[in-house]
């Protein structure tokens, strides 16, 4: 049985390594030239870290981040909105780790045989009966698995009718920073923006924010150094020490809910099935839960209990309303922060009727997958 993965991002790559060591013969086809990351870093919540132990990698990737550190929200002026006891935290869901995106994906590829990864090879289409014709020929395979992100080829050839990508009101930078001390992982909630920092295992410092603005609006490092400048420390100081090339800038979209996952013997996975905010730093932990329930899904098709096309509509079942749920949760975070939705005073008066910290009580559900 050969499954063939479109995309060799977080998704796919974990993809290939579940469908591989379930018995599956399985090409990656990538379109870059090399299977790389941004230099950004990534949160992997204790639901993610479950997922990539179910991988026999949990370990791997605990080695290589930072785990457990100190988490906590700031207003802007610097006082504490909410400080979690970590402790507590990491009794009740879970390990927490922040690492380098491309240390995962590293680790992911290492996890792969040679012959199985194809970079340099683009699709173009993917027909209804599984065909997919791509820069290198057709191939067909018994399963294909669109893990091909936000605009996903495998989306748009299978679901033509599928709502397109929207605008989700904001701006987002990421950026590592030089060497810094920083109490943990902290995100900084001003009046339409928000700043957070989180340290690597190498002393560097992975930093993010995120600026309410319209579409193509925001300018860059200089742009955001200013909006920053009276915040609370160590912010500026982190901001000052970043090379203008290091910051990655884009306008955030998230893919509004589709109908379903799966088609025939073709399913969506990772962003390409469902991207969300960032709000909750979950989308590849989504796309690593993914990668598990499918090659679970489709163990019963291998062995022939059942049809590839009745195990994706069980992949399907068994993943849509978790990852809409999700995204939606993230969505509702994000509007927190837009003046225009919630002033100012408002937010505040509700993050203080809600003491404990709203942030982890709107991710319990979330935080709790057992796969
Ligand atoms: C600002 C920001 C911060 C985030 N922080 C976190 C976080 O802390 N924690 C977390 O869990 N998630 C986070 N996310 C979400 C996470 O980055 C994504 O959900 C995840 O990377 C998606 O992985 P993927 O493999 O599904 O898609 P992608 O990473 O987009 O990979 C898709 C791959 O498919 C390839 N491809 C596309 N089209 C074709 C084609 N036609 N032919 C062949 N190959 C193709 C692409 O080149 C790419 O390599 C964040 C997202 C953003 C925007």
């Amino acid at each position: 049985m050969q499954a063939l993965i479109i995309g060799g991002g977080i998704g796919g790559l974990a993809a290939a390594i579940a469908l591989h060591r379930s018995g599956w013969r399985v090409q990656v086809l990538e379109q870059a030239a090399e299977f790389t990351e941004i230099g950004a870093g990534l949160s992997i919540q204790p639901n993610a870290l479950r997922a990539l132990d179910a991988l026999e990698l949990g370990d791997q990737v605990r080695a290589q981040a930072v785990t457990d550190a100190p988490v906590g929200t700031r207003r802007a002026d610097g006082t504490w909105l909410i400080r979690n006891d970590v402790a507590r935290l990491t009794r009740r869901y879970g390990t927490w780790a922040t690492l380098h995106r491309a240390d995962l994906l590293a680790l992911l590829h290492r996890a792969l045989p040679p012959q199985t990864l194809r970079p340099g090879v683009q699709v173009r289409q993917v027909r209804p009966d599984g065909t997919v014709v791509h820069s290198g020929g057709t191939s067909t395979p018994d399963v294909v698995v669109g893990a091909d992100g936000l605009h996903s080829i495998t989306r748009r050839s299978l679901w033509p009718d599928a709502p397109a990508p929207r605008y989700a009101g904001y701006t987002t930078f990421r950026m590592i920073t030089a060497a810094y001390p920083v109490e943990g992982s902290v995100e900084s909630w001003g009046q339409g923006d928000r700043f957070g920092y989180a340290p690597l295992a190498d002393g560097r410092i992975y930093c993010y924010a995120m600026v309410t603005a319209p579409p193509n609006s925001t300018g860059g490092l200089a742009d955001l150094r200013r909006r920053f400048a009276g915040r609370h420390n160590p912010i500026p100081a982190l901001l000052e020490s970043v090379e203008p090339d290091a910051v990655l800038q884009h306008d955030t979209y998230e893919l509004p809910d589709l109908s379903t996952y799966a088609t025939g013997r073709v399913a969506l996975l990772g962003d390409a099935a469902h991207a969300m905010t960032p709000n909750l730093g979950q989308g590849a932990g989504q796309a690593l839960e993914d990668a598990v329930v499918l090659a679970r899904s489709l163990e019963a098709a291998r062995t022939g209990d059942t049809t590839v096309v009745q195990a994706l509509r069980a992949y399907d079942r068994a993943r849509r309303p978790r990852t809409q749920m999700i995204a939606r949760r993230s969505r509702q975070l994000g509007a927190m922060a837009d003046p225009a939705r919630l002033p100012l005073a408002a937010r505040d008066a509700a993050l203080r009727m809600a003491p404990a910290s709203v942030f982890v009580r709107s991710m319990h559900p979330v935080l709790g997958w057992t796969g």
